[in-house]
Protein backbone atom coordinates (compact mmCIF):
# COMPACT_ATOMS: atom_id res chain seq x y z
CA UNK A 1 0.00 0.00 0.00
CA UNK A 2 0.79 3.49 -0.52
CA UNK A 3 3.49 4.95 1.73
CA UNK A 4 1.41 7.04 4.24
CA UNK A 5 4.92 9.27 5.46
CA UNK A 6 3.77 11.75 2.23
CA UNK A 7 0.65 14.27 2.19
CA UNK A 8 -2.18 12.28 1.07
CA UNK A 9 -4.39 14.70 -0.80
CA UNK A 10 -5.23 13.88 -4.42
CA UNK A 11 -8.22 12.29 -5.57
CA UNK A 12 -7.95 10.48 -8.74
CA UNK A 13 -10.73 8.91 -10.67
CA UNK A 14 -10.15 5.53 -13.02
CA UNK A 15 -12.86 4.96 -15.72
CA UNK A 16 -13.02 1.51 -16.97
CA UNK A 17 -11.20 0.33 -13.50
CA UNK A 18 -12.71 -3.33 -13.88
CA UNK A 19 -11.42 -4.04 -17.27
CA UNK A 20 -8.11 -6.12 -17.28
CA UNK A 21 -5.92 -3.15 -17.89
CA UNK A 22 -8.41 -0.92 -15.35
CA UNK A 23 -7.77 -3.26 -12.50
CA UNK A 24 -3.87 -3.21 -13.07
CA UNK A 25 -3.88 0.31 -13.01
CA UNK A 26 -6.01 0.54 -10.23
CA UNK A 27 -4.13 -2.08 -8.19
CA UNK A 28 -0.49 0.08 -9.02
CA UNK A 29 -2.24 3.10 -7.93
CA UNK A 30 -2.47 2.26 -4.84
CA UNK A 31 0.96 0.61 -4.72
CA UNK A 32 2.65 3.26 -6.47
CA UNK A 33 1.19 6.47 -5.49
CA UNK A 34 2.00 7.45 -2.32
CA UNK A 35 -0.44 11.25 -2.59
CA UNK A 36 -3.44 9.09 -3.10
CA UNK A 37 -6.15 10.21 -0.61
CA UNK A 38 -9.15 9.16 -2.56
CA UNK A 39 -9.28 6.24 -5.30
CA UNK A 40 -12.75 6.63 -7.56
CA UNK A 41 -12.63 3.17 -9.69
CA UNK A 42 -16.05 3.69 -12.63
CA UNK A 43 -17.30 0.91 -14.53
CA UNK A 44 -20.38 0.17 -16.04
CA UNK A 45 -19.68 -3.57 -14.16
CA UNK A 46 -17.95 -3.52 -10.99
CA UNK A 47 -16.06 -6.73 -9.85
CA UNK A 48 -16.34 -8.16 -6.48
CA UNK A 49 -12.35 -7.79 -5.75
CA UNK A 50 -12.66 -4.26 -4.96
CA UNK A 51 -14.39 -5.03 -1.69
CA UNK A 52 -10.85 -6.10 -0.24
CA UNK A 53 -9.18 -2.74 -1.25
CA UNK A 54 -11.37 -1.30 1.02
CA UNK A 55 -9.48 -1.68 4.31
CA UNK A 56 -6.61 0.17 3.10
CA UNK A 57 -5.35 3.83 3.82
CA UNK A 58 -6.45 5.02 0.32
CA UNK A 59 -10.46 5.58 0.40
CA UNK A 60 -11.48 3.31 -2.68
CA UNK A 61 -15.15 4.45 -4.10
CA UNK A 62 -16.41 1.74 -6.35
CA UNK A 63 -18.82 3.86 -8.81
CA UNK A 64 -21.08 1.91 -11.13
CA UNK A 65 -21.83 3.79 -14.28
CA UNK A 66 -21.62 4.60 -18.00
CA UNK A 67 -19.67 7.01 -19.87
CA UNK A 68 -22.45 7.19 -22.44
CA UNK A 69 -24.34 8.98 -19.92
CA UNK A 70 -22.95 12.39 -19.81
CA UNK A 71 -24.31 13.16 -15.95
CA UNK A 72 -22.92 9.86 -14.53
CA UNK A 73 -19.55 10.92 -15.47
CA UNK A 74 -19.92 14.53 -14.63
CA UNK A 75 -21.00 13.27 -10.78
CA UNK A 76 -18.09 10.97 -10.78
CA UNK A 77 -15.13 13.43 -12.29
CA UNK A 78 -16.05 16.38 -9.85
CA UNK A 79 -13.44 17.00 -7.59
CA UNK A 80 -11.20 14.56 -8.74
CA UNK A 81 -7.65 15.63 -9.40
CA UNK A 82 -6.64 13.78 -12.58
CA UNK A 83 -8.96 10.97 -14.83
CA UNK A 84 -7.34 8.05 -16.09
CA UNK A 85 -9.61 6.67 -18.72
CA UNK A 86 -8.96 3.48 -20.06
CA UNK A 87 -13.17 2.33 -20.12
CA UNK A 88 -13.75 1.70 -23.80
CA UNK A 89 -15.35 -0.86 -25.72
CA UNK A 90 -12.64 -3.32 -27.33
CA UNK A 91 -14.23 -5.17 -30.08
CA UNK A 92 -12.54 -6.34 -33.22
CA UNK A 93 -14.69 -9.55 -33.69
CA UNK A 94 -18.13 -8.48 -34.24
CA UNK A 95 -19.87 -8.60 -31.24
CA UNK A 96 -21.42 -4.66 -30.99
CA UNK A 97 -22.70 -2.49 -33.40
CA UNK A 98 -20.50 0.28 -35.07
CA UNK A 99 -22.40 2.60 -33.82
CA UNK A 100 -22.26 0.98 -30.41
CA UNK A 101 -18.38 1.28 -30.43
CA UNK A 102 -18.34 4.89 -31.67
CA UNK A 103 -21.01 5.83 -28.60
CA UNK A 104 -19.02 4.43 -25.75
CA UNK A 105 -15.34 4.97 -27.21
CA UNK A 106 -15.45 8.30 -28.76
CA UNK A 107 -19.11 9.86 -26.69
CA UNK A 108 -17.86 8.31 -24.05
CA UNK A 109 -14.50 10.14 -24.26
CA UNK A 110 -16.40 13.48 -25.22
CA UNK A 111 -18.02 13.12 -21.77
CA UNK A 112 -15.05 12.33 -19.63
CA UNK A 113 -13.59 15.77 -20.97
CA UNK A 114 -16.57 17.69 -20.70
CA UNK A 115 -17.02 16.67 -17.40
CA UNK A 116 -12.81 17.88 -16.39
CA UNK A 117 -13.35 21.09 -18.34
CA UNK A 118 -17.26 21.81 -16.30
CA UNK A 119 -16.13 20.43 -12.49
CA UNK A 120 -12.38 21.85 -12.87
CA UNK A 121 -10.42 18.72 -13.33
CA UNK A 122 -7.23 19.50 -14.72
CA UNK A 123 -5.59 16.47 -14.89
CA UNK A 124 -6.36 13.72 -18.23
CA UNK A 125 -5.14 10.56 -19.47
CA UNK A 126 -6.15 8.55 -21.70
CA UNK A 127 -5.61 4.84 -23.33
CA UNK A 128 -5.24 5.01 -26.40
CA UNK A 129 -3.90 2.06 -28.80
CA UNK A 130 -1.08 1.54 -31.19
CA UNK A 131 -4.31 1.01 -33.48
CA UNK A 132 -5.10 4.70 -33.68
CA UNK A 133 -1.88 4.18 -35.91
CA UNK A 134 -1.60 0.81 -37.70
CA UNK A 135 -2.01 -1.35 -38.97
CA UNK A 136 -2.99 -0.32 -41.89
CA UNK A 137 -6.09 -2.73 -44.28
CA UNK A 138 -3.09 -2.10 -46.94
CA UNK A 139 -1.04 -4.12 -44.70
CA UNK A 140 2.08 -1.86 -44.78
CA UNK A 141 4.24 -3.05 -42.01
CA UNK A 142 5.78 -0.69 -39.25
CA UNK A 143 8.49 -1.87 -38.12
CA UNK A 144 10.42 -0.65 -34.86
CA UNK A 145 8.70 2.82 -35.65
CA UNK A 146 8.22 5.77 -33.00
CA UNK A 147 5.83 8.33 -32.49
CA UNK A 148 6.90 10.40 -35.35
CA UNK A 149 7.40 7.18 -38.29
CA UNK A 150 5.34 8.16 -40.96
CA UNK A 151 2.45 5.65 -41.66
CA UNK A 152 -0.64 5.08 -43.98
CA UNK A 153 -2.98 5.15 -41.28
CA UNK A 154 -6.64 3.78 -42.93
CA UNK A 155 -9.10 3.29 -40.22
CA UNK A 156 -11.93 1.21 -41.85
CA UNK A 157 -13.06 -0.45 -38.66
CA UNK A 158 -15.27 0.76 -36.26
CA UNK A 159 -12.64 -0.10 -33.66
CA UNK A 160 -9.55 1.66 -34.52
CA UNK A 161 -11.71 4.24 -36.08
CA UNK A 162 -12.94 5.14 -32.48
CA UNK A 163 -9.89 5.25 -31.23
CA UNK A 164 -8.51 7.68 -33.18
CA UNK A 165 -11.51 9.86 -32.97
CA UNK A 166 -11.11 9.58 -29.08
CA UNK A 167 -7.62 10.07 -28.78
CA UNK A 168 -7.79 13.39 -31.12
CA UNK A 169 -10.29 14.70 -29.31
CA UNK A 170 -8.25 14.42 -26.12
CA UNK A 171 -5.45 15.68 -27.64
CA UNK A 172 -6.78 18.59 -28.99
CA UNK A 173 -9.00 19.50 -25.81
CA UNK A 174 -4.78 19.86 -24.15
CA UNK A 175 -5.15 23.31 -23.11
CA UNK A 176 -8.93 24.50 -22.57
CA UNK A 177 -9.54 26.34 -19.45
CA UNK A 178 -11.25 24.11 -17.28
CA UNK A 179 -13.37 25.71 -14.04
CA UNK A 180 -11.58 27.97 -12.09
CA UNK A 181 -9.58 29.26 -15.08
CA UNK A 182 -6.69 26.80 -14.86
CA UNK A 183 -6.11 24.47 -18.38
CA UNK A 184 -6.49 21.03 -19.25
CA UNK A 185 -3.36 19.22 -19.57
CA UNK A 186 -4.36 15.69 -21.36
CA UNK A 187 -2.26 13.02 -22.89
CA UNK A 188 -2.78 9.27 -24.47
CA UNK A 189 -0.82 6.28 -24.03
CA UNK A 190 -0.73 4.00 -27.22
CA UNK A 191 -0.43 0.45 -25.87
CA UNK A 192 0.67 -2.56 -28.49
CA UNK A 193 -1.35 -6.00 -27.65
CA UNK A 194 -1.42 -6.21 -24.23
CA UNK A 195 -0.73 -9.44 -21.94
CA UNK A 196 -0.86 -10.59 -18.84
CA UNK A 197 -2.68 -11.95 -16.25
CA UNK A 198 -6.67 -11.49 -16.86
CA UNK A 199 -5.97 -11.50 -20.41
CA UNK A 200 -9.07 -12.80 -22.46
CA UNK A 201 -8.28 -13.88 -25.49
CA UNK A 202 -4.78 -15.51 -23.72
CA UNK A 203 -7.23 -17.49 -21.71
CA UNK A 204 -9.56 -18.38 -24.91
CA UNK A 205 -6.17 -19.51 -26.69
CA UNK A 206 -5.15 -21.81 -23.83
CA UNK A 207 -8.48 -23.75 -23.36
CA UNK A 208 -8.92 -23.85 -27.44
CA UNK A 209 -5.24 -25.65 -26.96
CA UNK A 210 -6.35 -28.02 -24.61
CA UNK A 211 -9.71 -28.97 -26.29
CA UNK A 212 -7.33 -29.93 -29.34
CA UNK A 213 -5.00 -31.91 -27.33
CA UNK A 214 -2.70 -29.51 -25.51
CA UNK A 215 -2.23 -28.58 -29.75
CA UNK A 216 -1.99 -24.85 -31.88
CA UNK A 217 -1.87 -24.91 -35.40
CA UNK A 218 0.14 -22.79 -37.11
CA UNK A 219 -1.73 -19.86 -39.00
CA UNK A 220 0.76 -17.01 -39.31
CA UNK A 221 4.00 -17.21 -40.70
CA UNK A 222 7.18 -16.46 -38.28
CA UNK A 223 8.31 -13.70 -39.62
CA UNK A 224 5.70 -11.25 -38.82
CA UNK A 225 6.55 -9.13 -35.80
CA UNK A 226 3.51 -8.60 -33.63
CA UNK A 227 3.94 -5.61 -31.07
CA UNK A 228 3.32 -6.93 -27.20
CA UNK A 229 3.56 -5.09 -23.51
CA UNK A 230 2.94 -6.54 -20.16
CA UNK A 231 -0.04 -5.08 -18.58
CA UNK A 232 1.76 -4.36 -15.43
CA UNK A 233 4.09 -2.22 -17.41
CA UNK A 234 1.27 -0.46 -18.99
CA UNK A 235 -0.33 0.20 -15.37
CA UNK A 236 3.05 1.44 -14.48
CA UNK A 237 2.90 3.57 -17.56
CA UNK A 238 -0.01 5.41 -16.64
CA UNK A 239 0.45 5.80 -12.86
CA UNK A 240 3.94 7.32 -13.95
CA UNK A 241 1.88 9.60 -16.53
CA UNK A 242 -0.68 10.71 -14.23
CA UNK A 243 1.85 11.81 -11.92
CA UNK A 244 4.44 13.53 -14.18
CA UNK A 245 1.93 15.19 -15.87
CA UNK A 246 1.04 17.30 -13.04
CA UNK A 247 5.17 18.34 -13.01
CA UNK A 248 5.53 18.57 -16.59
CA UNK A 249 2.36 19.72 -18.58
CA UNK A 250 3.92 22.45 -20.67
CA UNK A 251 6.08 19.45 -22.53
CA UNK A 252 3.84 16.62 -21.84
CA UNK A 253 0.44 18.02 -22.57
CA UNK A 254 -0.99 16.97 -26.21
CA UNK A 255 0.96 14.58 -26.55
CA UNK A 256 0.83 11.09 -27.58
CA UNK A 257 2.89 7.66 -26.07
CA UNK A 258 3.50 3.91 -26.74
CA UNK A 259 4.22 1.48 -24.24
CA UNK A 260 6.19 0.10 -24.72
CA UNK A 261 8.91 -2.58 -22.59
CA UNK A 262 11.30 -5.48 -23.68
CA UNK A 263 8.70 -7.83 -24.43
CA UNK A 264 9.95 -9.78 -27.33
CA UNK A 265 9.12 -8.90 -31.43
CA UNK A 266 7.81 -11.73 -32.00
CA UNK A 267 5.01 -12.90 -34.27
CA UNK A 268 1.32 -13.25 -32.08
CA UNK A 269 1.45 -17.21 -32.21
CA UNK A 270 5.13 -17.77 -31.32
CA UNK A 271 4.79 -14.71 -28.69
CA UNK A 272 1.46 -16.50 -27.08
CA UNK A 273 3.74 -19.77 -27.44
CA UNK A 274 6.50 -18.24 -24.81
CA UNK A 275 3.19 -18.42 -22.01
CA UNK A 276 1.21 -21.21 -23.13
CA UNK A 277 4.25 -23.63 -24.03
CA UNK A 278 5.33 -23.99 -20.43
CA UNK A 279 1.90 -24.46 -19.59
CA UNK A 280 1.84 -27.58 -21.60
CA UNK A 281 0.87 -26.70 -25.44
CA UNK A 282 2.41 -26.90 -28.32
CA UNK A 283 2.44 -25.06 -31.74
CA UNK A 284 2.56 -27.64 -34.65
CA UNK A 285 3.71 -26.30 -38.01
CA UNK A 286 7.34 -24.05 -38.67
CA UNK A 287 4.94 -22.65 -41.45
CA UNK A 288 1.68 -22.11 -41.15
CA UNK A 289 -0.74 -24.86 -42.20
CA UNK A 290 -3.05 -23.27 -44.25
CA UNK A 291 -1.86 -20.96 -47.15
CA UNK A 292 -3.12 -17.06 -46.86
CA UNK A 293 -5.54 -17.47 -49.31
CA UNK A 294 -7.66 -20.46 -47.55
CA UNK A 295 -7.23 -18.51 -44.30
CA UNK A 296 -9.03 -15.37 -45.85
CA UNK A 297 -11.56 -17.62 -47.74
CA UNK A 298 -12.53 -19.08 -43.74
CA UNK A 299 -11.98 -15.74 -42.46
CA UNK A 300 -14.85 -14.18 -45.13
CA UNK A 301 -17.09 -17.36 -44.28
CA UNK A 302 -17.02 -16.44 -40.66
CA UNK A 303 -17.79 -12.71 -41.49
CA UNK A 304 -20.60 -14.05 -43.57
CA UNK A 305 -21.86 -16.03 -41.11
CA UNK A 306 -22.13 -13.99 -38.33
CA UNK A 307 -23.87 -11.67 -40.60
CA UNK A 308 -26.77 -14.25 -41.62
CA UNK A 309 -26.48 -16.20 -37.72
CA UNK A 310 -27.06 -12.18 -36.07
CA UNK A 311 -30.54 -12.59 -36.02
CA UNK A 312 -30.69 -15.61 -34.50
CA UNK A 313 -27.26 -15.70 -31.99
CA UNK A 314 -24.01 -13.97 -31.94
CA UNK A 315 -21.28 -15.50 -33.79
CA UNK A 316 -18.28 -13.85 -33.19
CA UNK A 317 -15.06 -16.33 -34.01
CA UNK A 318 -11.35 -15.10 -33.37
CA UNK A 319 -11.14 -15.31 -36.84
CA UNK A 320 -11.73 -12.85 -39.42
CA UNK A 321 -10.87 -11.00 -42.38
CA UNK A 322 -9.91 -7.60 -40.05
CA UNK A 323 -8.16 -10.29 -37.32
CA UNK A 324 -6.14 -11.82 -40.23
CA UNK A 325 -4.89 -8.91 -41.94
CA UNK A 326 -3.57 -7.46 -38.03
CA UNK A 327 -1.97 -10.68 -37.33
CA UNK A 328 -0.19 -10.97 -40.63
CA UNK A 329 0.82 -7.57 -40.89
CA UNK A 330 4.05 -6.39 -38.81
CA UNK A 331 3.70 -3.77 -36.47
CA UNK A 332 6.77 -2.93 -33.91
CA UNK A 333 7.65 -0.39 -31.79
CA UNK A 334 11.08 0.61 -30.62
CA UNK A 335 10.99 4.36 -29.10
CA UNK A 336 12.81 6.40 -26.12
CA UNK A 337 10.24 9.00 -26.05
CA UNK A 338 8.53 8.07 -22.92
CA UNK A 339 11.55 8.27 -20.64
CA UNK A 340 12.47 11.13 -22.51
CA UNK A 341 9.29 13.11 -21.32
CA UNK A 342 8.62 11.41 -18.18
CA UNK A 343 11.45 8.99 -17.16
CA UNK A 344 9.42 5.83 -17.98
CA UNK A 345 11.59 3.22 -17.27
CA UNK A 346 9.88 -0.83 -17.24
CA UNK A 347 9.21 -1.86 -13.96
CA UNK A 348 8.36 -5.80 -14.77
CA UNK A 349 11.34 -7.17 -17.09
CA UNK A 350 10.42 -9.76 -19.93
CA UNK A 351 11.36 -12.45 -17.26
CA UNK A 352 9.02 -11.12 -14.62
CA UNK A 353 6.43 -10.78 -17.07
CA UNK A 354 6.51 -14.14 -18.39
CA UNK A 355 6.73 -15.60 -15.23
CA UNK A 356 3.92 -13.95 -13.82
CA UNK A 357 1.63 -14.10 -16.86
CA UNK A 358 2.43 -18.26 -16.80
CA UNK A 359 1.47 -18.79 -13.31
CA UNK A 360 -1.89 -17.11 -14.10
CA UNK A 361 -2.52 -19.48 -16.83
CA UNK A 362 -1.50 -22.34 -15.30
CA UNK A 363 -3.48 -21.38 -12.25
CA UNK A 364 -6.69 -21.69 -14.83
CA UNK A 365 -5.62 -25.34 -15.59
CA UNK A 366 -8.30 -27.83 -15.33
CA UNK A 367 -10.54 -25.20 -14.75
CA UNK A 368 -11.98 -24.85 -18.70
CA UNK A 369 -15.22 -24.04 -19.48
N1 LIG B 1 -6.36 -5.19 -24.66
C1 LIG B 1 -5.47 -4.63 -25.46
O1 LIG B 1 -4.61 -5.32 -26.05
C2 LIG B 1 -5.46 -3.16 -25.66
C3 LIG B 1 -6.40 -2.32 -25.06
N2 LIG B 1 -6.33 -0.96 -25.26
C4 LIG B 1 -7.27 -0.04 -24.62
O2 LIG B 1 -7.17 -0.21 -23.22
C5 LIG B 1 -8.42 0.05 -22.61
C6 LIG B 1 -8.79 -1.09 -21.69
O3 LIG B 1 -8.88 -2.27 -22.47
P1 LIG B 1 -9.00 -3.71 -21.83
O4 LIG B 1 -8.69 -3.64 -20.39
O5 LIG B 1 -8.26 -4.64 -22.68
O6 LIG B 1 -10.54 -3.97 -22.06
P2 LIG B 1 -11.64 -4.50 -21.05
O7 LIG B 1 -12.85 -4.78 -21.86
O8 LIG B 1 -11.10 -5.59 -20.20
O9 LIG B 1 -11.89 -3.24 -20.13
C7 LIG B 1 -12.70 -2.18 -20.48
C8 LIG B 1 -13.53 -1.79 -19.30
O10 LIG B 1 -14.35 -0.69 -19.69
C9 LIG B 1 -15.64 -0.93 -19.17
N3 LIG B 1 -16.64 -0.28 -19.98
C10 LIG B 1 -17.03 -0.62 -21.23
N4 LIG B 1 -18.02 0.17 -21.64
C11 LIG B 1 -18.26 1.03 -20.62
C12 LIG B 1 -19.18 2.09 -20.44
N5 LIG B 1 -20.09 2.40 -21.38
N6 LIG B 1 -19.14 2.77 -19.29
C13 LIG B 1 -18.25 2.44 -18.32
N7 LIG B 1 -17.39 1.46 -18.43
C14 LIG B 1 -17.38 0.75 -19.57
C15 LIG B 1 -15.82 -2.42 -19.20
O11 LIG B 1 -16.85 -2.84 -18.30
C16 LIG B 1 -14.45 -2.91 -18.83
O12 LIG B 1 -14.35 -3.12 -17.44
C17 LIG B 1 -9.43 0.27 -23.74
O13 LIG B 1 -9.66 1.65 -23.88
C18 LIG B 1 -8.72 -0.29 -24.96
O14 LIG B 1 -9.13 0.37 -26.13
C19 LIG B 1 -5.35 -0.41 -26.03
C20 LIG B 1 -4.42 -1.19 -26.62
C21 LIG B 1 -4.39 -2.62 -26.50
C1 LIG C 1 -6.95 -16.78 -35.84
C2 LIG C 1 -6.02 -15.74 -36.39
C3 LIG C 1 -5.13 -16.32 -37.42
C4 LIG C 1 -5.23 -15.09 -35.29
C5 LIG C 1 -6.09 -14.14 -34.52
C6 LIG C 1 -5.25 -13.23 -33.67
C7 LIG C 1 -6.07 -12.01 -33.28
C8 LIG C 1 -7.19 -12.45 -32.38
C9 LIG C 1 -5.19 -10.95 -32.63
C10 LIG C 1 -4.02 -10.55 -33.54
C11 LIG C 1 -3.71 -9.11 -33.24
C12 LIG C 1 -4.58 -8.76 -32.05
C13 LIG C 1 -4.89 -7.29 -31.78
C14 LIG C 1 -3.64 -6.48 -31.60
O1 LIG C 1 -2.86 -7.01 -30.54
C15 LIG C 1 -3.91 -5.03 -31.32
C16 LIG C 1 -5.04 -4.73 -30.44
C17 LIG C 1 -5.09 -3.49 -29.90
C18 LIG C 1 -6.18 -3.04 -29.16
O2 LIG C 1 -6.29 -1.86 -28.87
C19 LIG C 1 -7.23 -3.99 -28.75
C20 LIG C 1 -6.87 -5.44 -28.99
C21 LIG C 1 -6.20 -5.65 -30.33
C22 LIG C 1 -7.20 -5.24 -31.39
C23 LIG C 1 -5.78 -7.14 -30.52
C24 LIG C 1 -7.02 -8.05 -30.63
C25 LIG C 1 -6.67 -9.50 -31.01
C26 LIG C 1 -5.83 -9.58 -32.29
C27 LIG C 1 -6.65 -9.09 -33.47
Amino acid sequence: MADTAQAQELVYLVTGGCGFLGEHVVRMLLQREPRLHELRVFDLHLGPWLEELQTGPVQVTAIQGDVTQAHEVAAAVAGAHVVIHTAGLVDVFGRASSETIHEVNVQGTQNVIDACVQTGTQFLVYTSSMEVVGPNIKGHPFYRGDEDTPYEAVHKHPYPRSKALAEQLVLEANGRKVRGGRPLVTCALRPTGIYGEGHQIMRDIFYQGQRLGGRLFRAIPASVEHGRVYVGNVAWMHVLVARELQQRGALMGGQAYFCYDSSPYKSYEDFNMEILGPCGLRLVGTRPLLPYWLLMFLAVLNALLQWLLRPLLLYAPLLNPYTLAMANTTFTVSTNKAQRHFGYEPLFSWEDSRTRTIGWVRAMDGSAP
